[in-house]
């Protein structure tokens, strides 16, 4: 299969360039065409018409949206903000797309399900968001499909990195303030690093662009749409998650007194916004349609430590 670059000239509007996930793709895309990724003031997504103005602007092959409103817990307290980022703008972006012939990459989260049961979720099970976060976020990926734009949804789940607000970098700034840390251990599910899901986009596209290349691009973008799972390999809970990030960092200081980490259920630590005790993801039909195995979480923990 011949990989390459975009057609010569061919622009990529990114969103949310300075989040997690949207950090890693302003690098990792960037031999792929020319990327384009606005400032919020100049594209707001909780403005549909600075949204539809940039897209006309741009007039982009991709576009690629990392960026959201990720704030789980206000979000419960914030639904119509929570709702006009993570929904009407993608539908905006659907629609433009669609009138451009662009593909679109969005990203979308395990909280899309109520959490029940032991298996981990594959793409066509039952949908029941028990949060305004996870409520928005299905809006939004409903939205995307109903434009009908060519459209690759990756949902993802417990999403960290070296930088940006995450869990991992949270736990080990006050696993050395504090003698111990309670966390909880009834959710289960794998943590994804942003770096992770940044490849296997820039690997995604790449394979659309090698397929337009033999059947046309509208017919390779019908072919890859579609939503997708796409987490961390293997399967932790946040106590176990936090208790190894913890060793490996003591095994790396072994100078430095950490906290230590105590198992909690959910009951113990409310929060305002309800989480499922299961976010297990199949990425079956990822590594199927797209020859992509998402890292297993330990090894990723590991290389995201070694960059601290
Ligand atoms: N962080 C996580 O644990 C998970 C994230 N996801 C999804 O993955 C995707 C990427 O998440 P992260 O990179 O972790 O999120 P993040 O919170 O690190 O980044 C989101 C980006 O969106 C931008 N943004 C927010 N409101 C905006 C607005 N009104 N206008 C323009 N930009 C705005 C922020 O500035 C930020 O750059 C999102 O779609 C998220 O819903 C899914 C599952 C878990």
């Amino acid at each position: 299969m011949v990989f390459g670059r975009l057609p010569s000239e061919e622009r990529i509007l990114l969103t949310g360039a300075k989040g997690q996930v949207g950090g890693e793709l302003l690098k990792t895309l960037e031999p792929l065409g020319v990327v384009i990724a606005p400032e919020r003031a100049m594209m707001d997504l909780a403005d549909a018409t600075s949204v539809r103005d940039t897209i006309r602007a741009v007039r982009p092959r991709w576009i690629v949206n990392p960026g959201a409103y990720t704030e789980v817990d206000r979000a419960e307290s914030e639904p119509d903000l929570a709702y006009a980022i993570n929904a009407e703008a993608v539908k905006v972006i659907g629609e433009e797309a669609r009138v451009l012939g662009a593909g679109v990459i969005h990203f979308s989260t395990d909280y899309v399900f109520d959490g029940s049961g032991e298996e981990p979720y594959v793409e066509t099970d039952t949908v029941g968001p028990m949060s305004v976060y996870g409520a928005s976020k299905l809006a939004g990926e409903r939205a995307l499909a109903e434009s009908g734009a060519g459209h690759m949804i990756f949902r993802t789940s417990w999403v960290y990195g070296a930088r940006g607000k995450n869990f991992l970098l949270t736990i080990l700034k006050l696993a050395r303030e504090r003698e111990a840390l309670r966390i909880v251990d009834d959710q289960h599910g794998a943590p994804t690093w942003s770096r992770d899901l940044a490849r296997m986009t820039a690997h995604v596209i790449k394979r659309c662009e090698a397929t337009a290349q033999t059947i046309g691009w509208k017919a390779a973008l019908q072919d890859a749409s579609g939503v997708y799972h796409a987490a961390g390999g293997g399967d932790t809970s946040w106590f176990e998650f936090a208790a190894e990030a913890v060793q490996q960092q003591r095994e790396k200081e072994p100078g430095v007194r950490f906290a230590k980490i105590e198992s909690i259920s959910t009951d113990q630590y409310p929060t305002p916004a309800r989480r499922p005790s299961n976010s297990r993801l199949n990425c079956t039909k990822l590594k199927e349609r797209f020859e992509w195995t998402m890292m297993y979480w330990r090894d990723s923990l590991r290389e995201v430590l070694s960059e601290l």
